[in-house]
Formats: structure tokens, C-alpha cells, sequence
């Protein structure tokens, strides 16, 4: 019984302590009292074993709690563990999402259009290939009758500003000149800063005949829009426009990435540049051609975009 109550009650010296005293000790007692050599022997071996029985319980409690203690310090370590982790997540997710945005405008950057949205165009490419492949162009997919609008933005001269007012009016320029595009496009939009006053629009899954009507709605909005650069400088400002409309050709729809038809829109952008500014210029695929083009034509008219425009594969407009 006295083994039993050890181990059952190692746990709790005490509790020990009061299920064991009231029946060792009287029978000790009692023997003790009787007297006589054996009994007498018999208690003392009793009060030994009774020592020595106290001591094995107090390490068993001791390593009892000490294991106890082991346990909870580690659920303890490991919720600080899991705690961190996710704080680890949040930050991490905090810093990319840093990483693709411009500090002036707080729009996205370069890096972004360049590293996300290639798998969403992809996919969009792919289902429009898909729909060419089984026939159901202009009937299932509904994707099939729309684009992407790809356009590249510059301000026109705009050194001049900095030069004539500094840096902080060119800033301040910049930053009403990116409301000014933000709010002609719709949230799923992408507007991007390019580079210093370039910027890249793409209007997601759109009409084709929207892309010109973009193009010219966003040439006037920045015509009218007078841009305060200061309490007494307020100033007027046109822009050039390259774009295009992803996927390229439209029979071959995945034939062109995405930074493919950006640079295309940035020849565009180029043209409109050299023609005399304050212009919207296409980059469209020659059709009056007639030709067919296969993959591996279309690849290596790419490689060499200078040599497909004076081949006049593909054609600069001006629209607006
Ligand atoms: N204030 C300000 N200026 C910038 C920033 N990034 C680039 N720039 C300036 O933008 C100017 C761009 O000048 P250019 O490339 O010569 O072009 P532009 O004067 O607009 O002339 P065109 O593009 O040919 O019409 C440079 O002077 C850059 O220093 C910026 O974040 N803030």
C-alpha cells in the first residue's frame, strides 16, 4: 500500500504524506510499544524504510516536475516559435510588396510588372490559343474578343520643369500626373512607373476599339489638366503615348510575351517622340501584309523589331 500510494501520489509529496503517515506510523507505534527484540527491530527497519521511502519519492517528484516543467517550456517555445514565424511571414510579405512600389507615387514599379503579372497574361494567352485550337473563337471563351492594352507614357519635356522650378515641383508634376492616369483606369488595372517620367499602363481584359478610345481620352486629360506646382506655378503639360494590345497577333496568340509587347509599344512611344510629341501612336500588326506568320517568324521578326518595321510587318499610327 505504502509503494502503491508512492507511486500514485509522487506527484504531490503532501498528498503522500497524508495517505501514508496515518497508517505506517500507528503500526510502527504499536510494534515500537509491544516490545521485544523483533518488534522493536522491526520498527526501526520500519522507520528506515520509511526514510528511505521519503527520499525515493521526493527525487521521483522531482523528476515528475521537472519534466512538467520541460513540457510547458517547450508548448511555450513552440507558440513563441509559431508566433514568430508568422510575424517572420507578414514582414516578409510586408518587404515584397515594398519591393514593387515606387516611394514618389506609391504605385507599382518596374520589378512588378516585369516579375507578377506574366503568369495572369500567360494564362490569358494560352486561353485564347486554346479557343483558336478547338474552333470556339467569337463563341465560348469569353475571353476571345478581348485584349490587352499595353501603353507606354512619357511627359513631354519634362527637364524643363526641373530645370525651371526644381526637382520638388518635378516630383509634385509627377505625382499629379500619376492621379491623373489612375483616374481614367479601373481598379484591375496596372499602372507602373517605368522609369522617371515614364509610365506603363495595361488595361486588363478590354474591348480592342477601347484601347484608341483610351489613348485619346488619356491625351486629353493631361492636355486640360492644370498641374500645380507651387502657390503661383501652375502649368500645363502634354504627354506621348506608345501602345499596343497584347496578344499581338491575333492569330497567334502566345507568339509574343508580355515585355515583347511593351517594347513595341515603346517603339511606338519612340515614333510618337520623334514626329513632334503631344501624340498617341499605335504599334499594329500589318495586316495589308496578308502573310500568315508562324511561331518561328514571329520570333524572329522580335529579335529584330527595327528590321520588322522597316518591312513594314509592323505599322506605327498616329491616332490621336
Ligand atoms: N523631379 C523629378 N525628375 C525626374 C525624376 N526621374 C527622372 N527625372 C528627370 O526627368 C527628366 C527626363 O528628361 P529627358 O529624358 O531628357 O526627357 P524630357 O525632358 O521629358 O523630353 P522628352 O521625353 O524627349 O519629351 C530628367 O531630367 C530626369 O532627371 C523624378 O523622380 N523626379
Amino acid at each position: 500500500m505504502f509503494a502503491g500510494s508512492m507511486g500514485a501520489y509522487a506527484i504531490n509529496q503532501r498528498v503522500f504524506y497524508v495517505f501514508s503517515a496515518p497508517i505506517i506510523l500507528p503500526v510502527l507505534f504499536y510494534s515500537f510499544i509491544l516490545g521485544g527484540t523483533i518488534n522493536t527491530a522491526m520498527s526501526l527497519m520500519g522507520v528506515v524504510f520509511i526514510m528511505m521511502m521519503v527520499g525515493v519519492v521526493r527525487r521521483m517528484n522531482m523528476t515528475i516536475i521537472d519534466a512538467y516543467t520541460l513540457s510547458i517550456e517547450n508548448k511555450i517555445l513552440a507558440e513563441k516559435t509559431r508566433n514568430l514565424n508568422e510575424k517572420l511571414k507578414f514582414s516578409n510579405a510586408n518587404l515584397k510588396s515594398l519591393s514593387y512600389k515606387d516611394t514618389l507615387t506609391n504605385i507599382s514599379n518596374r520589378r512588378f510588372l516585369t516579375e507578377m503579372p506574366t503568369p495572369e497574361i500567360e494564362r490569358f494567352g494560352y486561353s485564347l490559343q486554346r479557343s483558336i485550337g478547338d474552333h470556339q473563337r467569337n463563341t465560348n471563351n469569353k475571353d476571345a474578343n478581348l485584349v490587352y492594352g499595353v501603353f507606354i507614357i512619357d511627359i513631354d519635356l519634362f527637364k524643363q520643369v526641373n530645370d525651371t522650378w526644381g526637382h520638388k515641383c518635378g516630383d509634385l508634376m509627377i505625382i499629379q500626373f500619376v492621379n491623373v492616369i489612375q483616374s481614367l483606369i479601373r481598379k484591375e488595372d496596372v499602372l507602373c512607373r517605368w522609369g522617371g517620367e515614364e509610365f506603363v499602363v495595361i488595361l486588363k481584359r478590354t474591348d480592342p476599339d477601347y484601347i484608341h478610345l483610351f489613348a485619346k481620352k488619356l491625351m486629353n486629360s493631361i492636355r486640360a489638366t492644370p498641374f500645380i506646382l507651387s502657390d503661383s506655378v501652375t502649368i500645363n503639360k502634354t504627354c506621348s503615348v506608345g501602345y499596343t494590345t497584347f496578344p499581338f497577333f491575333d492569330n497567334l496568340p502566345s507568339a509574343l510575351s508580355l515585355d515583347q509587347t511593351i517594347e513595341l509599344a515603346d517603339q511606338a512611344l519612340y515614333h510618337a517622340k520623334e514626329h513632334g510629341r503631344n501624340k498617341a501612336v499605335s504599334a499594329e500588326y500589318n495586316i495589308a501584309q496578308g502573310e500568315i506568320i508562324n511561331l518561328d517568324d514571329s520570333i524572329a521578326m522580335m529579335k529584330d523589331i527595327t528590321q520588322a518595321l522597316a518591312n513594314k510587318k509592323i505599322l506605327h499610327t498616329e491616332r490621336c
